[in-house]
């Protein structure tokens, strides 16, 4: 019961609240029931005023206990999502980026969205089962006490009902697995098509292709739902039919075995009748709690794998570096991508080289050679297999590997423009006009609010330049750059390799830069090639200024 040990860990009102409120209202609801049905009947002038009083009273006391209970689970269940949703950011944010890069991206937003949405809907319906289930219970009492026969055929019937539902409950679970299995290949064909918008739109038969994959998907969602919703349906129908039978034999066929007295046998078929509602409320609830049920599990497991992801150690705490260094240091530094099963996929390293604060270093080599993870080991994102990252003496460490990835501004080949300046003061409007100046972009684009740019809705080689825009605005003492210029155009190009690096170093920022461009290797201090994962050569340009 996942649902119920999702909510145990996570309500923060104490449970004896929601049994009172739930009592409560499950007693002057049955109140209401005994009331009427021990009037009915009685001439009009018999009914006192206590009665009526009676009456006025417990009706205040449903709507009293009732609206409670309605709040408190609403609160309750969203703050619960809240925190939910909120673990999940927090754990992805703190996942190792190697860990995040094999987990499937779909997971992750179902389980934020579908499953956290499924639970929150779910949770009233389900408030009401549990204060039918109350009902019933008090509903059977009031019938033992006026009709035992009515009462053991009932309490039978239940239950029978009651195992029925507990076998069809496990029959639904497992079906449930089946629907969401389908629904997440429905939802990666559906980013395919979003996210390759472009490339399917420009090929018909890449269209037809990608919707016949997608149709087969969603088929058999479709399917798997439609059985889903018929069973449930089924059991709705049986359970119902089932109460009719039960209020006939109560009704026509237990008089003519068990006698009983008359007034009795209506006011039992009355309760009964009060019963059927209830129940039916239950059966309703069923697959919906076997729904919510699969989504808390799911939520379960992505919390469990997302932790599995985060790296920080409990109870660590994080250091920082100094605020100036002089160089950073890979002493046989090496590391390997491995596959699912564990065997080698490829290997950088091992890497003996230093970077000095202040220099210009190119990074040259094939597509493949390893590039971009030596970039990623060095801006702490993936860590060594083996050998230690050093900054001046001090060796890297799990504490101090937050303080050092804060040293660098790194603009990826595959980066991503945020439009809100996150974590950084909002610069003035006449600081923004500058660099987009410098940059080439003024006129282009705009700060809005503060620290939101108005448009990100630019040109491939815009879009870098205002990438690179925020790199200077975060001003830290490391910039890298993976293969910055390659969407520039040859006069710009020029600009940033003759005008902006020197500019940048002249500012004392250290600058890696991953590079094909041949033709600016001279504007470096120091140029590495890389190839097969290896350093072929370490080639000192100009001495350092
Ligand atoms: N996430 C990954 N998982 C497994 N293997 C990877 C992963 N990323 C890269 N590789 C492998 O590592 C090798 C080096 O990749 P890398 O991205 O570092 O090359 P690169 O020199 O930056 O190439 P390019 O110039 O094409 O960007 C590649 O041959 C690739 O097969």
């Amino acid at each position: 019961m996942s649902l119920i040990e999702l909510i145990r860990r996570h309500i923060k009102t104490s449970p004896h609240t929601f049994v009172l409120l739930a009592l409560l209202s499950g007693v002057s609801n049955v109140l209401v029931m005994t009331l009427i049905t021990t009037s009915a009947g009685v001439e009009q002038a018999a009914l006192d005023l206590r009665t009526i009083t009676m009456f006025g009273l417990v009706i205040g006391i449903y709507i009293v206990s009732q609206r409670g209970l309605m709040r408190i689970t609403a609160t309750e269940v969203e703050s619960m999502i809240h925190d939910l949703r909120m673990a999940l950011v927090e754990n992805i944010s703190h996942a190792e980026l190697l860990s995040l890069e094999r987990v499937g991206r779909s997971e992750i937003l179902t389980g934020m969205i579908r499953d956290t949405q499924t639970i929150s809907q779910a949770s009233n319906i389900l408030v009401i089962a549990v204060q039918s289930i109350i009902m019933i219970a008090l509903s059977m009492v009031y019938v033992f006490l006026i009709n035992k026969i009515a009462f053991v055929l009932s309490l039978s019937f239940i239950a029978f009902s009651m195992l029925l539902i507990l076998r069809h409950m496990i029959a639904l679970r497992a079906e449930l697995n089946t629907v969401y299995e389908e629904e997440n290949h429905l939802y990666d064909g559906l980013r395919d098509v979003l996210e390759g918008f472009k490339e399917v739109k420009m090929s018909p038969p890449r269209r037809i292709d990608i919707l016949a994959e997608i149709d087969i998907a969603a088929t058999r969602a479709r399917d798997v739902k439609i059985a889903f919703q018929g069973r449930a349906a089924q059991e709705f129908v049986l359970s119902q039919t089932m109460s009719f039978l039960l209020l006939g034999i109560i009704v026509f066929i237990a008089p003519m075995f068990f006698s009983v007295e008359a007034g009795a046998a209506a006011r039992t078929a009355a309760a009964m009748l009060f019963i059927i509602g209830p129940l039916a409320m239950v059966t309703q609830a069923i697959p919906i709690f076997a729904t919510a049920n699969a989504a808390a599990d799911n939520l379960s497991q992505l919390e469990h794998l997302l932790q599995s992801l985060v790296s920080t150690i409990p109870g660590m705490i994080e250091r920082p570096l100094p605020a100036t260094f002089e160089a950073i240091h890979f002493d046989t530094v090496s590391f390997t991508y491995v596959d699912n099963k564990a065997v080698d996929m490829f290997t950088v390293g091992p890497f003996n080289f230093s970077i000095r604060q202040g220099e210009t270093l190119f990074i040259t080599g094939g597509n493949g050679s390893g590039k971009s993870t030596l970039v990623k080991l060095l801006v702490g994102l993936y860590y060594p297999e083996k050998g230690v990252i050093r900054i001046d003496q001090q060796a890297l460490s799990a504490e101090t590997y937050s303080s050092y990835r804060s040293k660098f501004s790194v603009i990826f080949s595959d980066y991503y423009l945020f439009k809100r300046l996150y974590g950084l003061n909002a610069p003035s409007p006449e600081i923004i006009d500058e660099l987009c100046l410098l940059l080439e972009i003024l006129g282009k684009v705009r700060l809005k609010d503060a620290n939101r740019f108005d448009t990100i809705d630019l040109s491939t080689g815009q879009r870098k330049r205002l990438a690179l825009l925020v790199t200077l605005l975060e001003d830290k003492p490391i910039i890298v750059l993976d293969e910055w210029a390659a969407d520039q155009d040859p006069h710009f190009r020029r600009k940033f390799y003759q005008e902006l690096l020197p500019h940048l170093k002249a500012l004392g920022k250290t600058i890696i830069a991953i590079t094909h461009d041949d033709r600016y290797f001279d504007t470096a201090d120091r140029c590495i090639a890389l190839e097969e994962g290896r350093i072929t050569s370490d080639i000192s340009k100009k001495p350092l200024q």
